[in-house]
């Protein structure tokens, strides 16, 4: 059997662990089962000279999770994963290794669990919802969790809605990027939020994108974040420049995710010299956001 797992932008500028959107670039996970205690793990494309393959792999971790709430013994498992979303760049690799390992282990084990069960599972393994919820279902997802609860609502991406992300060339793990976010925020900067995420959602769900650029906007984690990600600050401010939709750094980044019109390719590649300006190579895909999550 095979699944294959979207790639997911999380935070969507104001929406700082609440949502996050999928996106048209997959892994593949091909699974068979094994002899009980046996474990085969072989990677390809990303992460192929880097990522374990043993025990201590995250998406065998995920997979182990779903025996262990059941109380099942752990099944033997042969994993071939072939990965096209790159490690720690912001477009959800983490998550996708976790809604894989519980997917394969639900499958395996005749799909005991909905999907809602395995998104509780997924969360308490990735520490929040944003990026699993629409790996999960696909689309962009708004999503919340209250302790055991997970909550989450779905919005289908409009057809209008074009993005683009500008991939640097170095690795940012989600543990260092949440390390610079401050512990308390004023009340000025969590209205300042609301208020956008206000904006954003009315916007996805209008599918009018004339306020995106406000909406976008953030005050909770990309000023604290932008010092680790060289020439961001030059690269919002050219956006608005240049009338592109929005822009906003990918999850926890580097990745920066820019909203914009058809024909708007080439104010996109200004935005790529800024990251050159600072001795930055990246790399420009455009991805559209899709409705359908992870399918075998
Ligand atoms: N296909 C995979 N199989 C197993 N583990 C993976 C896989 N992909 C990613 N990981 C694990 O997830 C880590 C990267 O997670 P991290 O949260 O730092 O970044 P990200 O998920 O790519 O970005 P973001 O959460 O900002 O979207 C890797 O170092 C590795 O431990
Ligand atoms: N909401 C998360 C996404 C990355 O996992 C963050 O920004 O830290």
């Amino acid at each position: 059997m095979i699944l294959k797992i979207p790639a997911t932008s999380a935070n969507l500028g104001p929406g700082f662990d609440c949502i996050g959107m999928a996106l048209d670039l997959y892994n593949f996970v091909e699974f068979h089962e094994l002899n009980e205690g046996m474990l085969e793990i072989i990677v390809e494309k990303e992460g192929s000279t880097e990522l374990p393959t043993d025990h201590n792999n995250l998406l065998f971790k995920a997979y182990k999770s779903v025996f262990e709430y059941l109380n099942k013994p752990v099944m033997g498992i042969h994993l071939k994963l072939i990965n096209n979303i790159p490690l720690s760049r912001g477009l959800g690799s983490s998550a996708a290794a976790v809604v894989g390992g519980v997917l394969v282990a639900n499958k395996i084990l005749g799909e005991p669990l909905t999907k809602e069960e395995l998104l509780k599972l997924a969360v308490k393994i990735e520490g929040h919802p944003d990026n699993v919820a629409p790996a999960l279902f696909g689309g962009i997802v708004l999503s919340g969790s209250n302790g055991d609860q997970v909550f989450y609502r779905k919005i289908s991406p409009g057809v209008m809605l074009k993005c683009s992300v500008l991939i640097p060339d170095f690795h940012l793990s989600t543990k260092k990027a949440r390390s610079v976010l401050p512990k308390m925020i004023s009340l000025q900067d969590a209205i300042f939020n609301v208020g956008r995420m206000g904006l954003l959602v009315d916007a996805l769900h209008s599918e009018n994108y004339e306020m995106l650029n406000i909406a976008i906007e953030d005050k909770l984690h990309q000023p604290y974040r932008s010092k680790l990600i060289p020439g961001l600050d030059d690269i919002f401010k050219l956006a608005k420049e240049l009338n592109l939709l929005g822009v906003s750094i990918s999850g926890a980044g580097p990745t920066v995710i820019v909203f914009h019109k058809d024909g708007d390719q080439d104010k996109v590649k200004k935005l790529q010299e800024v990251f050159k300006n600072y001795n930055i190579d990246s790399n420009l895909v455009h991805l559209n956001p899709i409705e359908q999550g992870v399918v075998e």
